[in-house]
């Protein structure tokens, strides 16, 4: 490993990870944390802490996780010093609110101490609010009223108001509790707040990452004076800082605590972090009719368009090296709610025995079934609970319950398949291209391919597992080699749509659509089945 490296960084709902390239933009290592598993004194699970709609992180577990990487890293020898730039990536959304004279601490960061010790004391807020919380109704409903209205919001900002977006959790702070408010020295989002600890200073917010606040103008790329307002009054701009517009502008040397501690390169540079999603979106290389789709804690699918036309359910990001924007849907009910249902439904509890019973049991659609799976407060559509129909007809349970391993992916999928067409203006998807850690089940992968009626690709073998860290240090990269660089034939094809059962699958999509909006229709309280 003599060559020169390039770091990415991902601080992920569930772990932090690391993903290190080098000038041929081979991986040669990846390393991560996992938060429950390995930091478990801080008492979260599957990486958070969850009271009601209130769903946040301990702040120090994300720092002390930095070190406890680095250190696993130096338990290997690995060539700090070969490092020439990091970047790097972050769940969306979340937050970090640093107490008055925290800069100062970031500052002075001593290598003989750890980070953790040293910033104990940095946060007026010891838990930040994550992408998963949904417990600022009011606040979105206050913002879009005073804006206009929904899309009149989702034209300015991208997006319509989100319970998770940055803004409507400061307002809550901000009218729930003035003090910590008022101590409040800076507000980052969780890609700055990563930044901000390797550069020893606070890190600007990157666009793609502002675009996920409720507060952006995401045509000017400016703060829209009006949000910060109403979200956060006079003083929210200070602090809120500067938003870097440009992505792959240098913001700084990596800071004396990572040099002296881990042997960095004092000239290792550092560029703005970035949101996961469009750290993911820079890990491979697209063509303009390819849709990605990360099927990870959260799902989400990805495209590039150059003339963005936001909607009530989508979002629309600033891209983060280009004058292009990003497209996205986003799901709560991922990957942990196809894990409540493999966990309930098979005998032992695995992938494999799910991906047995869905291919020998359940192993073809039955357009009579349906599904509707928001184990969590899910997004869109804005719902919650789990409820199932045979023949149009609500039913508790199917009457053969393995029906619930293919309805699960069949309603996730079909969600995506309906609200994708309003994102794509009639445009022909050629490719679906799947990230996250559920892709590496080709199970899951045909019913995608089945649903859509296109075929499925991942990155083929050899390349990094975890996209966003990935994306993130080709993001490094390309300061030495430009956007292009040396690019590979980076896919495998995994399934090809079973014809007959797009057939079923086209046939189902109205169907889907009406049974979602009977579902929403009685929102408000979750009914059993048999209340439908
Ligand atoms: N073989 C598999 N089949 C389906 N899901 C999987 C498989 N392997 C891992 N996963 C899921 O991937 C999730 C983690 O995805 P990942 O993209 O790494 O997470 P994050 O969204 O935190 O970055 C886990 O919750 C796990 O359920
Ligand atoms: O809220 C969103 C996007 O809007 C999520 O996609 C988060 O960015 C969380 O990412 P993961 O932890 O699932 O990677």
């Amino acid at each position: 490993m003599s060559d020169n490296l390039y770091v990415g960084f991902d601080l992920s709902t569930q772990q932090l990870k690391l993903t290190a390239i080098n000038d041929a933009a081979d991986v040669v290592c990846e390393e991560t944390v996992r938060f429950s598993k390995e930091l478990p004194q801080y008492g979260t699970f599957n990486g958070v802490i969850t009271n009601g709609r209130i769903v946040t992180s301990p702040t120090l577990m994300w720092v002390e996780s930095i070190d406890l990487l680095l250190s696993k890293l130096s338990a290997k020898e690995f060539p700090f010093h070969s490092i020439r730039v990091i970047s790097g990536a972050a769940q969306q959304h979340g937050s970090v609110f640093w107490k008055r004279s925290a800069s100062q601490l970031l500052r002075h960061l001593n290598s003989q101490e750890t980070l953790k010790s040293q910033l104990r004391d940095a946060f007026a807020l010891e838990q930040s609010p994550t992408w998963q919380d949904s417990s600022t109704s009011e606040y979105c409903q206050k913002l879009e009223e005073i804006i206009g209205g929904a899309q009149e919001l989702a034209n300015i900002t991208g997006s319509r108001a989100y319970e998770r977006f940055t803004g409507n959790q400061i307002a809550k702070i901000h009218q729930n509790d003035l003090p910590t408010y008022n101590n409040t020295e800076r507000i980052s989002v969780v890609s700055s707040f990563l930044a901000s600890l390797f550069l020893g200073d606070y890190a600007p917010i990157d666009a793609s990452d502002a675009s996920g606040m409720n507060l952006f103008d995401i045509h000017n790329k400016t703060w829209d004076e009006r949000l910060l307002v109403a979200c956060g009054g006079e003083t929210l701009r200070e602090k809120l800082g500067n938003v870097e517009v440009n992505g792959l502008s240098v913001i700084g040397n990596v800071c004396k605590y990572f040099v002296e501690k881990y042997g960095f390169n004092p000239d290792c540079k550092i560029l703005p972090f970035m949101g996961d999603n469009p750290s993911t979106l820079l890990s491979r290389k697209l063509c303009p009719s390819d849709v990605l789709i990360s099927l990870g804690t959260s799902d989400t699918l990805l495209l590039v368009t150059t003339y963005p036309t936001p909607t009530t359910e989508s979002h629309t990001l600033c891209h983060p090296i280009s004058n292009q924007y990003i497209s996205m849907l986003c799901y709560k009910n991922g990957s942990l709610t196809r894990e409540y249902i493999r966990d309930t439904y098979t005998p032992t509890t695995s992938w494999d025995s799910y991906n047995t019973i869905l291919r020998t049991v359940v192993s073809k659609p039955d357009e009579n079934k349906f599904g509707f799976y928001f184990h969590v407060q899910e997004i869109i559509p804005f719902a919650y609970g789990i409820y199932r129909f045979d023949s149009g007809e609500p039913v508790d349970e199917f009457r053969d319950p393995n029906y619930n391993i293919r309805a699960i992916l069949e309603s996730q999928f079909l969600s995506m398949k309906a609200r994708s067409g309003r994102l794509l203006h009639g445009q022909k998807i050629e490719r679906l291209l799947a990230v996250g850690g559920a892709s590496a089940n080709d199970s899951i992968l045909q019913v995608l391919a089945d649903v859509f009626g296109v075929k499925v690709y991942r990155p083929r073998d050899g390349n990094a597992v975890n996209s966003a860290s990935f994306g993130a240090a080709m993001k490094a990269r390309m300061m030495a080699y430009g956007e292009g660089g040396s690019e590979k034939s980076e896919y495998e094809l995994v399934a090809s749509p079973n014809k007959e059962n797009s057939k079923v699958y086209d046939r189902m999509l109205s169907t889907f659509v009406n049974l979602e909006e009977r579902v929403v229709m009685t929102q408000g309280r979750v009914l059993t089945n048999s209340e439908l």
